[in-house]
């Protein structure tokens, strides 16, 4: 059975469908990438399964539990998680206080209690800190870090209330080619060994074709095309979407093992 079913997803602003009766699912242990042009409908598919936006019509359902009506928090609470950039005011705490207020905010405790509640759960963020390779800079204030450690303890973070599907908006955006690969490669392993499904926009076609299990390509609110990455590199509709705007689907990029 598939972890997410998604049947006749629809969302329109004024006279624009944005999303036109959309259906997919997704599996545990896949990494699928949605990928279309600009303003094909990938962040309104995307707000709609963690609930920022109410859909028109479908039904979107993790596990068998209807996610449509449902606020942000409950669907996070049923194992919705998403990425979220390290705020501002938070990069000046260090990079286990981050991941120990998550494990908090998982256990549904207030952060007034922080103060109090410093050394709570320090094993265990140190535990998913080691998961994306950072425990050794634990203690290291998150500000004075580089782009892509950022991105690793943001994933421990997102991680840390063991989501059953984590969805990733753009998550390589602004990386160099390495720092992507290895963001990329940490993330197949996390979903591998957790039995975590991923949905991941991005326009960066490298990464996609590297590291995605399948894909499912948008233009103007309909679902044109699903599949392997190779099948969707030579599928004709989707070519002729992309026909003009710059990306190709000519190169060929080999995912890499996490450093
Ligand atoms: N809040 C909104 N109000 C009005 N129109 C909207 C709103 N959000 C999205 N749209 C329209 O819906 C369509 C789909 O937009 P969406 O942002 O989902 O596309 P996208 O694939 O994420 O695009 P991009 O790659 O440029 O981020 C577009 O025509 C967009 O202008």
């Amino acid at each position: 059975m598939s972890l997410l079913t998604v049947n006749g997803l629809g969302k329109s602003f004024g006279g624009v469908k944005a999303v036109d009766g959309i259906n997919f699912n997704l599996h545990a242990g896949e990494l699928l990438a949605l990928i279309g042009p600009n303003g094909a409908g990938k962040s309104t598919t995307f707000n709609m399964v963690n609930g920022q936006l109410h859909a028109d019509r479908g039904s979107i359902k993790l596990d068998g539990h209807e996610l449509i009506g449902k606020p942000p928090r409950e669907i996070w609470r049923l194992g919705v998680g998403r990425t979220f950039q390290i705020a501002e005011t938070f990069s000046s705490f260090t990079v286990v206080e981050n991941v120990q207020m998550a494990l908090l905010s998982a256990d549904n405790r207030l952060l007034s209690t922080w103060r109090r509640a410093a050394g709570h759960k320090r094993t265990e963020a140190l535990e998913l800190l080691d998961q994306v390779g950072m425990a050794a800079q634990a203690d290291r204030a998150c500000s004075e870090l580089a782009y892509g450690d950022v991105k690793r303890v943001e994933l421990a973070v997102a991680i840390a209330n063991s989501p059953k599907l984590l969805l990733m908006d753009e998550p390589t955006a602004g990386m160099a080619p390495k720092e992507r690969n290895d963001l990329m490669a940490l993330t197949k392993r996390l979903v591998v060994e957790r039995g975590m499904a991923v949905l991941f926009t991005e326009h960066s076609m490298d990464v996609v074709f590297a590291y995605a299990d399948r894909m499912i390509v948008l233009a103007r609110g309909r679902l044109i095309a699903e599949g392997k990455p190779l099948e969707i590199r030579n599928h004709p509709k989707v070519q002729e979407v992309y026909f003009g705007t710059g990306k190709t689907f000519e190169k060929e990029v080999q995912a890499q093992e996490p450093a």
